[in-house]
């Protein structure tokens, strides 16, 4: 029963109704500043959670239902302690890995269950002080562990990673990886080295991947990605300099990078991802799922392959 104790995640779902202020506040505001108060508010926290709804874990794997092509992520309230087959059984659903469940659940719950995974996992990896090497306390919300002998305060951290979807004015530049699954190709990406700006990570990337040199950029979105450890993916487009579009992969990182059409990229987003093989052993050409903002950059770029651009 620890490991299932150990990974209820909150989720409260149900806004505290005595909740007022001198002025009408949106509810967005009301919901932000209720979530914050918890956060700081161990006995509010406690009594929130017996009104609250609860996603599920197991070794970081959340509990969901199967239905038809896609999953349900069901909410509770608190359980009794039961052990993991028991729980499986009597809320009919089981322990599935995020990954592999991640596109078949809806938006929402593939948002909260990957924020609670990220923090779950966090806290796993956080449980001692690296200064005095004494265990670490979580307050009730788990938005933080101390120290109890220094008082050293240990808040999650996030991971940043660029994205950065490469165009020539006509063509975009996609890459893939040997780990991807066959015949997708997506953005670049990379994680931030410490001390870069985004603008300086976005450069080294493109630079370090492709061999080209990025002349103009702007900034499009961002996403917070639960593989391979969580990270928060930071997604730009960017130009090259027009006849400055030789592509030198880099072999060590990527397995192949091309230049693609508009035409090409258009109906390959209109495209479900295509498990089959071609006659030729070859994988038709497909994109990362709506989902991942990889997805989101390539569709912008086919919505306005021509979007102004700034300087980098
Ligand atoms: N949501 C989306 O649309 C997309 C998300 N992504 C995500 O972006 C992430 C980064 O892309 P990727 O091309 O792999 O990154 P990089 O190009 O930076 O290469 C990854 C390598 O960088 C090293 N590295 C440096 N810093 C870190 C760090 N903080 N954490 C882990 N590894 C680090 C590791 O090398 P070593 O192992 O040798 O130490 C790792 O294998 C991936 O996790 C991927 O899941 C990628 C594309 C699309
Ligand atoms: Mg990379």
């Amino acid at each position: 029963m620890k490991d299932l104790t150990m990974s209820l995640y909150c989720g409260i779902t149900r806004r505290r109704k005595s909740f007022w202020c001198c002025r009408l506040l949106s509810t967005y505001v009301t919901k932000t500043r209720y979530l914050s108060e918890l956060k700081e508010d161990d006995d509010a926290c406690k009594k929130a959670q017996q009104t609250g709804a609860f996603y599920l874990f197991h070794n970081l794997a959340p509990l969901l239902q199967k239905s038809e092509h896609q999953y349900l992520a069901p909410q509770h309230s608190l359980l009794a302690s039961l052990q993991k087959p028991e729980m499986e059984t009597e809320l009919k659903g089981s322990f599935i890995g995020l990954r592999k469940a991640l596109f078949q659940l809806n938006v929402k719950d593939a948002s909260l269950l990957s924020t609670a995974q990220a923090l779950l996992r966090w806290h796993d990896a956080h449980q001692f002080c690296s200064r005095s090497g004494q265990p670490t306390k979580k307050n009730v919300a788990g938005s933080k562990r101390v120290c109890p002998s220094n008082k050293i305060i240990y808040y999650p951290q996030m991971t940043p990673v660029v994205i950065t979807l490469v165009s020539d004015g006509t063509r975009c530049l996609l890459a893939r990886q040997s780990s991807f699954p066959k015949g997708m190709y997506s953005a670049l990406a990379g994680f931030c080295d410490i001390g870069e700006s985004l603008e300086e990570a976005v450069r080294r990337e493109v630079a370090e991947e492709v061999g080209l040199e990025v002349e103009r950029l702007q900034y499009s979105a961002s996403q917070h990605w639960p593989f391979p450890n969580g990270a928060l993916m930071i997604a730009c487009h960017a130009t090259v300099k027009p006849g400055q579009t030789e592509i030198q992969v880099n072999l060590r990182e990527l397995e192949a990078a091309a230049w693609f059409s508009h035409d090409e990229v258009a109906t390959a987003l209109r495209k479900d991802n295509p498990s089959y093989q071609q006659q030729n052993g070859a994988f038709p050409f497909w994109l990362p799922p709506k989902l991942a903002i990889a997805h989101q950059l390539i569709k912008e770029w086919v919505e306005k392959p021509t979007c102004s651009i700034l300087p980098a």
